[in-house]
């Protein structure tokens, strides 16, 4: 099958080498010059474990271009997976996907499966529809599908090629757009969830306002735990055996990040407000995510009274492991939060970057032995496997202070203690 993918994020990229790696002949494009420029000189613009080796592995039918428009009107099939970020009210801003509309009404010329692979609100889809319509193409000329996409950053590959579901939405009696979707993923075992157009959104947007709210839930629990002096592995292991709830999603932090779950959850608040539904459970997920920054810095005034002048080391910058993605990480709010308090702050990530520059008391360095050097505290903000397991004899000797705060639970506390470290966590010690 020929397949123009549109959008080469993380979304886009994934689809397309695991379709090329199906066996399909697939064209990646994007209108961001520079990011097709670099794929077609063999670097990958993202960090994603096994992205590079798919994607050098299929070199033949995997093609990136810049020339969106040429490529839609020659490929039957485009998957749209252009990025649907937030408008400052919370909703989502669905410019790109509309230009993408444009581009394909513009280029059509026989006829276009389109499947919207994007994260968009309920109703996108049928107004995607209507938009092709309104601009004179006729309805024989092609089929509008959703096709939203659950992979994870850090695990996408793997999440695509062993998804628990691949879910469809379509208009009424459309069996050649799903014929058309079994054949694209022809080799993925996974059950298939035929529904509408609006159904298959509103599944996407369920589901991660679910899992954010396994974790805003934990989280507020964790507090209360804190409180009691209840340690909350003990309590996550106590209920997690109930298959009902089970273990998953239930690991207390600092709180939720990264492209996805902050968006989506404000943008199904959003679609719920303007059908005048007042979505309370959404808006208090929400209000616990942020204000776990604020919790984790008055355990840290509990220890050290003031902050202003201190020097603290943050490991991780990423959202989540495994990733060199930023987007709304809350290690970085978590670094700003820090700056305003009047610390000097010392970082490291293995892979991503601070995504932003100019102040002069925020450094990131290129080692962890580097960025723990003084440090009066050092605080673990994204679990990367190098921060799991430190060498803490080492570490004492570099730091100045004997401080760690774990504010992803991903240590034990007994080797801090064994070695002389103050451990401090939100119903953890
Ligand atoms: N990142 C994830 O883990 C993830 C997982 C599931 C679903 N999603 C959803 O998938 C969508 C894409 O997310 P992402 O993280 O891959 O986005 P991204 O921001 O990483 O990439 C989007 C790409 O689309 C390109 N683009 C914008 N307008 C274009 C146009 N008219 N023509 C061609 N290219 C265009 C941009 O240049 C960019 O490279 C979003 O709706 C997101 O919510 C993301
Ligand atoms: O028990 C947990 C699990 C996750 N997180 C945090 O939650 C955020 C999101 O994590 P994760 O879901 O692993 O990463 P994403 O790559 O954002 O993936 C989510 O968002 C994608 C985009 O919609 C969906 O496709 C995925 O199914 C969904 O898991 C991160 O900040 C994690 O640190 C926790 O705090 N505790």
């Amino acid at each position: 099958m020929k397949i123009c993918v549109v959008g080469a994020g993380y979304v886009g990229l994934t689809s397309a080498s695991v379709l090329a790696d199906l066996g399909h002949t697939v064209s990646c494009v994007d209108t961001n010059i520079e990011k097709i420029r670099s794929l077609n000189r063999g670097e990958v613009p993202i960090y994603e474990p096994g992205l590079k080796e798919i994607i050098s592995r299929n070199e033949e039918n995997l093609t990136f271009s810049s020339e969106v428009i040429e490529n839609i009107r020659n490929h039957p099939v485009i998957l749209i997976a252009v990025g649907t970020p937030s408008l400052a009210d919370g909703k989502t801003n669905l410019t790109y996907i509309y230009s993408v509309v444009d581009m394909i009404a513009d280029a059509l010329t026989d006829y276009k499966t389109i499947i919207t692979k994007s994260t968009v609100p309920p109703g996108t889809n049928e107004k995607i529809y209507a938009k092709l319509l309104q601009k004179g193409v006729a309805p024989e000329q092609f089929a509008v599908v959703s096709n939203p996409e659950f992979l994870r950053e850090g695990s996408a590959l793997y999440d695509m090629l062993h998804a628990d579901k691949i879910v469809v939405g379509m208009n009424k009696n459309d069996s050649k757009s799903l014929n058309i979707v079994k054949s694209l993923y022809k080799g993925i075992e996974a059950p298939y969830i035929v529904t509408t157009l609006s159904g298959a959104e509103m599944i996407k947007y369920t589901s991660n306002a679910f899992l954010a709210t396994k974790i805003s839930f934990i989280n507020e629990i964790a507090r209360i735990c804190d409180k009691y002096e209840v340690n909350i592995d003990d309590v996550v292991r106590g209920i997690s055996t109930d298959p009902r709830i089970s273990p998953h999603f239930l690991n207390s932090g600092l709180g939720f990040g990264g492209s996805c779950f902050p968006k989506d959850v404000r943008s199904l608040e959003q679609s719920a407000i303007e059908k005048n539904i007042t979505p309370i459970i959404l808006q208090a997920i929400q209000s616990t995510n942020h204000s776990q920054i604020d919790y984790y810095i008055e355990k840290l005034i509990t220890v050290f009274e003031s902050l202003k002048g201190k020097t603290i080391t943050v490991l991780g910058i990423a959202f989540k492991p495994n990733t060199d993605d930023t987007r709304e990480s809350q290690a970085v709010y978590l670094i700003k939060k820090l700056s305003q308090l009047g610390c000097t702050i010392n970082t490291y990530d293995p892979k991503a970057t601070l995504p932003f520059l100019g102040e002069s008391n925020i450094i990131q360095f290129p080692t962890l032995d580097q960025a723990v050097t003084d440090a009066e505290c050092v605080i673990i903000a994204t679990e990367w496997a190098e921060f799991l397991y430190l060498d803490w004899k080492k570490l004492k000797q570099l730091m100045k202070g004997n401080v760690i705060l774990d504010a992803r639970n991903c240590i034990d506390p007994l080797k801090a203690h064994e070695h002389g470290f103050q451990y401090v966590g939100v119903a953890r010690s």
